[in-house]
C-alpha cells in the first residue's frame, strides 16, 4: 500500500486519528503535536508579531488554543477570539483551553484589529454546514484584506477537505498546516488556491494505519509506478510495437502522438492511416512505420499480428459513425486500447455502446466537455474523485480527466490526483502527446492506470522543462528527459552526507 503519496479523505483522516488512538497514542498527545507542527511553521515563516488566533467550537479550535499557548511561551503577542461559549468547548479542545491563561474574546469583526498574523482555526474536519454569521462575516473581511497574512489549522476554514469546494466563504491563507496526509481538498477545486504554501506533519499517527484504511486516493508521483527500463537483452520486439490509428486530413494530432509514445520507449510504432495521408506520416519521422488502412478488412488484416500489442484512436479521427464503428470493431480485440478525442465524442449519442464494447484495458483520456457527454449524469457539483471513479467503474475502464488538476481513476476505485501541470500545457496538440505517452507506456507493457498516472506526471513534468512558449511539438523529447531523471536512481556519492552515505 503506497504511503507517502496518500490522499486522506475526511472520514479516512478521522479513521486514521481513531486507530492510533487505539493504537495507544493519546488524541491529546495528537493534538498537542498539531499545535507545536503549526506553532514550528509558523515561527519558521515570520518574525514575531501581533497575532490573532481564531478558534472555532471544535479541535480545529482545540489546536488554536495549543498554537496561542506555545506562541506567547516564544514571547509572541497573541490574542484569542472564540466562536462560541468557552464552558461549551469539549475533550481535548476544552482540556487546551484551560491551560490557555490569557483572555479570550469573543470572535467579532473586531478581532482583527491590528493583527500582524491571524491563525484560522475556526473550522477543519469537522465543517458540517455552509460557514455564515459572524464566522463568515470575520472569514469574509479577511479574505477582502491583502493583509495580515492568514496561516491555516488542517484547511482554511469553509474549504470542504474531500472535494476542495468552500461552504458559504473562506480566506485565502499563505500557509495551511495539515497533518499527516494531505486531503483530496487541498489539491482540488479551489483548495491550491485558497490552502497557499501546503505543509502536511506528522502529529504521532503510525504510517502502518494506512494499511487498514486502504486509501484509495493518491497524490500521483513516481513512487506509485516504475518506468519501463530497457534490459541489456531488449531489442526493438520486445519494447512492444504501438499502433496509432491516424486521421485522413487532421494529421498533425495522430504525428504528434506518433513521437510521444516513441519518446516514451516504445521499440515500434506504426500509423495506419488511408493511403492518402500516409506519405504526410511518412516523411514527418523516418522512424515510423506506416500501413496503408482503406477498408475495415485492412484493420482486420492489420491487427492479425499479435505483436502490434497497444493501440491508440481519436487523434484526428473525426466524429461520427464511421469512428464509432471502428473502435467497436477493434474493442474486442481487448489490446491494451488508448481513446481519445473523437474515439470518444463519437459516442456521445450512445455512451453504453461503448462501455459494453471495453473488455480489455482500456484508457479513456476525455477533457471536461468530452467527459460531460460520455458522463451528463456525473456532474461538476460532484465530489472529484467520486466522479471520476464512478466513470470509471461504468465505463470498465481507466478514466483520466484532463484539467488543471488531472484525476486518474481505475473501475477498481484508485484515483490518482496530478498536481504538476503547469497552464503551459493548455496549448493545441497538448493532449495528443499525452494520448500518444499513454500508448507508448501501455505498449512497454505498463498496467493501465500506471500508464495513465505516470504519463500524466511526465505530461506535467516534461512542460516545466520547456521553454516559456511551450508548444505540444516541444513535449515528447522534454517528457523524455524527465522520465529519465525520474527513472535515474539519485547517484549514491550525491547522497553524501557529512561524509558518510545516508
Ligand atoms: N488526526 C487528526 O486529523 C487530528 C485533527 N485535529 C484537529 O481536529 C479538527 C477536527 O475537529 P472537529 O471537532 O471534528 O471539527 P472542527 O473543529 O473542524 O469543527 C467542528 C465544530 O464546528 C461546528 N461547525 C461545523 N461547521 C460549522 C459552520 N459552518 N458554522 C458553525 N459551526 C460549524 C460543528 O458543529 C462542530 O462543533 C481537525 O480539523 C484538526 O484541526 C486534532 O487536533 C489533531 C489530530
Ligand atoms: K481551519
Amino acid at each position: 500500500m503506497q504511503t507517502g503519496g496518500a490522499l486522506l479523505t475526511v472520514a479516512e483522516m478521522g479513521r486514521a486519528d481513531a486507530l492510533a488512538v487505539e493504537g495507544g497514542v493519546p488524541s491529546l498527545s495528537l493534538m498537542e503535536h498539531a499545535g507545536f507542527a503549526a506553532t514550528r511553521a509558523i515561527r519558521r515563516g515570520w518574525m514575531p508579531r501581533r497575532t490573532v488566533v481564531l478558534c472555532g467550537p471544535g479541535n480545529n479550535g482545540g489546536d488554536g488554543f495549543v498554537i496561542a499557548r506555545m506562541l506567547r511561551s516564544a514571547g509572541w503577542p497573541v490574542t484569542v477570539h472564540l466562536l462560541g461559549d468557552r464552558d461549551r468547548l469539549k475533550g481535548d479542545a476544552a482540556v487546551n483551553a484551560g491551560r490557555w491563561h490569557g483572555p479570550v474574546a469573543p470572535l467579532d469583526l473586531g478581532a482583527l484589529d491590528g493583527a500582524d498574523l491571524v491563525v484560522d482555526a475556526l473550522f477543519g474536519a469537522g465543517l458540517s454546514r455552509p460557514v455564515d454569521g459572524v464566522a463568515g462575516s470575520v472569514l469574509s473581511a479577511l479574505a477582502a484584506r491583502p493583509a495580515p497574512p492568514v496561516v491555516a489549522v488542517d484547511v482554511p476554514s469553509g474549504l470542504d477537505g474531500d472535494t476542495g469546494q468552500v461552504w458559504g466563504t473562506a480566506a485565502p491563507a499563505a500557509l495551511t498546516v495539515t497533518f499527516f496526509r494531505p486531503k483530496p481538498g487541498h489539491v482540488l477545486g479551489q483548495g491550491p488556491a485558497l490552502c497557499g504554501d501546503l505543509a502536511v506533519s506528522d502529529i504521532g499517527i503510525p504510517a502502518t494505519v494506512l494499511d487498514a484504511i486502504g486509501p484509495a486516493a493518491c497524490l500521483n508521483g513516481p513512487a506509485l509506478w516504475s518506468l519501463p527500463r530497457p534490459g541489456a537483452r531488449d531489442h526493438k520486439y520486445t519494447r512492444g510495437h504501438a499502433v496509432v490509428f491516424g486521421g485522413a486530413t487532421m494529421t498533425g494530432a495522430g504525428r504528434l502522438a506518433a513521437r510521444a509514445a516513441r519518446r516514451m520507449g516504445a521499440g515500434l510504432l506504426s500509423v495506419a492511416a488511408p493511403s492518402a495521408a500516409l506519405p504526410l506520416y511518412a516523411q514527418d519521422a523516418p522512424g515510423v512505420l506506416c500501413r496503408a488502412i482503406d477498408s475495415p478488412g485492412d484493420v482486420e488484416t492489420m491487427l492479425e499480428d499479435a505483436r502490434l500489442n497497444a493501440l491508440l484512436l481519436g487523434p484526428g479521427a473525426g466524429r461520427g459513425p464511421h469512428t464509432a464503428a471502428r473502435v467497436l470493431s477493434i474493442l474486442p480485440r481487448a489490446r491494451p486500447t488508448v481513446l481519445d478525442a473523437d474515439a470518444l465524442t463519437s459516442f456521445a449519442d450512445d455512451p453504453g455502446a461503448l462501455f459494453e464494447a471495453i473488455t480489455g484495458p482500456v484508457v479513456m483520456t476525455p477533457h471536461e466537455g468530452e467527459f460531460r457527454a460520455l458522463f451528463p449524469d456525473l456532474t461538476k457539483a460532484d465530489d472529484p474523485l467520486v466522479r471520476v471513479r464512478a466513470a470509471a467503474a461504468r465505463a470498465g475502464a481507466v478514466v483520466l480527466l484532463k484539467g488543471p488538476r488531472t484525476i486518474i481513476a481505475a473501475p477498481d476505485g484508485r484515483a490518482g490526483v496530478n498536481t504538476n501541470a503547469p497552464a503551459a500545457l493548455a496549448t493545441a496538440g497538448s493532449g495528443d502527446v499525452l494520448a500518444g505517452a499513454i500508448l507508448g507506456l501501455l505498449a512497454q507493457g505498463m498496467p493501465a492506470w500506471e500508464a495513465a498516472a505516470a504519463a500524466a506526471w511526465l505530461h506535467g513534468a516534461g512542460a516545466h522543462r520547456g521553454p516559456p512558449g511551450l508548444i505540444a511539438e516541444d513535449l515528447p523529447d522534454a517528457m523524455a528527459a524527465a522520465a529519465a531523471a525520474a527513472a535515474t536512481p539519485p547517484d549514491p556519492l550525491s547522497q553524501m552526507h557529512n561524509g558518510t552515505l545516508c
